[in-house]
């Protein structure tokens, strides 16, 4: 398990991180979600002791990393795929780690197998792999140690869709068998194949967090009647909460029944009735994405 209790992290006068809380739970992938420069890979350096933080806690396993003893048993890591020396080969990469993590040598070729890494690809040097086959190789050397936590900045970035659901197994897999998952995203759909539980940040705060299916649901209602100005002002009558839609139609803050009820008692016939789509996170994701756009073209 990670937890992270309000973690701060400056630069200056510039806060990165700014009183972030969350938990990773044991059994579980955790997406960590946000656009360019939120604060996710700051809080990760904080999280795995490469940077240290300004207030707050960032605990693994209930301890700092620095704190845990051969962390590398304990926690694989992956920050920066191509973090590595460009000259050696995927295997000597992994047979230094092992080397360094105390590890039997058969590990390599166990690791090499599970991110379908071939024989001839690991004799390769790193400058020839595609980004795809470094963050395979990332993975490899995270599992290494046969960690309980993995904490994985950005490893679905060069993946394939096909490498993505390569991903997803790999890690479900992972947590099924009771392993704590971090990974960060800046792209929603990616996290939304792959995570169980989503945790959003946004210029260093977080936005939102739950589970994918509470932060997906659909909500509310989509209505369409022949007379939706007679349909607007009913549901105001009823105080209910609505927004007219750009393509026609009101999204209202209710379940379908009430919103038919409503419909029926002031006799207005409608065209199509439907629980809303889910598009919450989406666009909450969207304008964080589209503010830090902005942010960057004034600056
Ligand atoms: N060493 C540093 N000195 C000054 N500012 C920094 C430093 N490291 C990070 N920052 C700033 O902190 C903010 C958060 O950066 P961070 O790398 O954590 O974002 P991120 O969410 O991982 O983004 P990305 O998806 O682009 O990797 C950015 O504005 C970045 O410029």
């Amino acid at each position: 398990m990670i937890s992270v209790t309000n973690l701060v992290r400056t630069y200056g006068d510039f806060t990165a991180v700014d009183d972030v809380t969350f938990t990773a739970e044991a059994g579980r992938v955790t997406g960590f979600l946000g656009p360019n420069g939120a604060g996710k890979s700051t809080t990760m350096r904080v999280m795995t002791g490469l940077t240290p933080a300004t207030s707050g806690a960032a605990l693994v396993l209930g301890k700092p990393y620095a704190a845990l003893t051969n962390p590398g048993r304990h926690v694989g890591v992956l920050l920066d795929a191509s973090a590595q020396h460009a000259g050696r080969t995927g295997r000597e990469v992994l047979t230094l780690g092992a080397m360094t993590l105390g590890v039997p040598r058969g590990r390599v070729d166990q690791m090499l197998d599970v991110v379908g890494l071939t024989a001839k690809e690991s004799e390769r040097r790193l400058r020839n792999y595609s980004l795809g086959m470094r963050q395979r190789l990332g993975l490899a050397h995270a599992l290494l140690g046969d960690p309980e936590v993995l904490i994985l900045d950005e490893p679905a970035n060069g993946l394939d869709p096909a490498g993505i659901r390569w991903m997803r197994d790999l890690l479900g897999t992972f947590a099924a068998e009771g392993g704590t998952v971090l990974l960060s995203s800046h792209l929603l759909h990616e996290i939304e194949k792959i995570a169980d539980d989503i945790v959003v940040i946004g210029r260093g705060k977080i936005v939102a967090q739950g589970t994918k299916d509470e932060l997906l649901r659909p909500s509310g209602a989509l209505v369409r009647s022949a007379d939706d100005r007679a349909l607007a002002a009913a549901l105001a009558e009823e105080n209910l909460t609505f927004e007219q839609l750009p393509t026609g139609g009101l999204q209202v803050e209710a379940e379908t029944g009430l919103v038919g009820a409503v419909a029926a008692t002031h006799r207005i016939a409608l065209v199509e009735l439907r629980a809303g789509d889910s598009q919450g996170l989406e666009e909450m994701f969207l304008s964080l994405t589209s503010d830090d756009a902005r942010k960057e073209l004034a600056a």
